[in-house]
This record gives C-alpha cells, structure tokens and sequence, in this order.
C-alpha cells in the first residue's frame, strides 16, 4: 500500500537530515513542504515566531498539544535549557510512531516525553504521573475545536499559574474564533496577536500569545 505523507516526510529526515542536528532536520521538512508535499507543520515563518516567543521564556516545564510529525517539537525542545521539559500529547498512534523516530533523530528524547494520549485524558493526570504542578510554556496545535475546552481544562487542572503563556498556531487559518473571543474578552488573560502566513502558503495566518494574568 502507498505510504503516509508523514512515512515520506520521516524518510526525507533521515536521506537529507544530520543526525543530533535539529536544524538540518527543520530545514529539510520544510523544504520538502514547501517543494513536494504541503504538511501542517507550523513551518519556517511561524516557526520564527515559536522559537522567539520560547526563547525569550526559557520555560522549564512545556507542554504542546498534537505532536504531528514532531516537527514544532523539535523547534522547540532545542531551545529548552538543561534540566528543562517538554510533553507533547498525540493520541494517532501512526503519527506518534513518526514523531519519535523524528524525535530520536535529532537526540532530543532526554527532553520530550511523547504521551500517546488524548488530550483531555492527560492534562488531568500531568500532576499525579509527571509531578507537575504548573505549566510554564504551552503550544497549542491540535484539533482546532479542542484549544478551548482544553485551556478550561488546564485551567481547572490548576495547570496554568500567574505568567504562564500559551501560544496557539491558525488562528486565523483554520482559525478558532471560541478560542480567540475567549482568550481577547478575558481578564484573566493577556494576549497579543502575531499576524504572519500560513505554513508554506502565502494566506494570512497568525499566532495567539496570551499570558495568564491572574493565577
Ligand atoms: C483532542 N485531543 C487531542 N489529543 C492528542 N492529539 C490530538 C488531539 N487532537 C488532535 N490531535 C493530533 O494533533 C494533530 C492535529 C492537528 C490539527 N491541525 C490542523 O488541523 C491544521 C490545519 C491546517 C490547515 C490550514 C489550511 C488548510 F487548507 C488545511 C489545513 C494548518 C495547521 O497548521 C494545522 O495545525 C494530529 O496529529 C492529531 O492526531
Ligand atoms: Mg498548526
């Protein structure tokens, strides 16, 4: 049978990619998205608003939500300090399998814990199985109706503290206007939008930062 596009976009990893060199894998997605097959990765222009946004926190403890291909993993875990952790949550067990062998690659798995899971099966377990108390960084990029109950979720979870940030990918495109409303009219919340493009695309997209006002 014909493989997946997330089969090839591992297997143009590992032809054109450097092993433990998170940029060369970056960089060889991208130019397969860009040059043979379109993929949902958050890509090079968002990416440079990702890797700003967690470069100037310097989180300890991160969480992302929809793995994918691993692809905005790896952006972000090489920046992560020593000690520092990322768990990204994936509940396609196909795409997980990908995501850690992208993972692997680039010698990351002592940063990324990879929960094959759904969402809102996890976030209510991060404390009791990770002995975490609070989230400093979260990306959101998973079913585009999930990014609200979600953060309602860790909101309930006690996961997000005073300062914590969440950054969410599409807003404009697919979009999430449930999210975006809530986030914008709340006061617990402050947010800031970065306007760029979708991924490999010339349509507008953009990034929602908000960080958590009151704990
Ligand atoms: C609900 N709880 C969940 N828990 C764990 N993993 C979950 C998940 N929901 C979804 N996932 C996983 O996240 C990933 C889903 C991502 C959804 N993303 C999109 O739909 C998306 C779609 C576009 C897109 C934009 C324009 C267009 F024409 C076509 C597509 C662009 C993006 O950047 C996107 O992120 C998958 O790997 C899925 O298995
Ligand atoms: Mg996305």
């Amino acid at each position: 049978t014909r493989s997946t596009r997330p089969q090839r976009l591992l297997k143009v990893v590992q032809k054109h990619a450097t092993r433990g060199d998170p940029q060369s894998v970056i960089s060889a997605i991208d130019h397969f998205c860009r040059r043979s097959e379109w993929a949902m990765n958050i890509g090079d222009e968002k990416g440079s608003i990702l890797d700003s946004v967690v470069s100037e926190l310097n989180p300890e403890k991160v969480l992302e939500l929809g793995t994918y291909c691993g692809y905005s993993t790896v952006r972000i875990a090489r920046l992560l300090p020593p000690g520092a952790r990322l768990i990204t949550l994936e509940f396609n067990a196909d795409y997980a399998a990908i995501a850690r062998q992208v993972i692997a690659w680039v010698g990351l798995e002592d940063k990324v814990q990879l929960v094959e899971s759904a969402s809102e099966d996890w976030i209510p377990r991060m404390t009791e199985h990770f002995g975490i108390e609070t989230f400093d960084f979260v990306f959101l990029d998973h079913w585009k109706d999930r990014y609200l109950p979600d953060t309602k979720l860790m909101e309930g979870c006690g996961l997000l503290r005073k300062g914590t940030v969440l950054l969410a990918d599409n807003v404009i495109c697919p979009g999430v206007p449930d999210y975006l409303e809530y986030v914008r009219n709340s006061l617990s919340y402050k947010s800031c939008y970065f306007k760029s493009h979708l991924e490999y695309s010339k349509a507008e997209d953009g990034l929602e930062k908000k960080s958590v006002f009151l704990g």
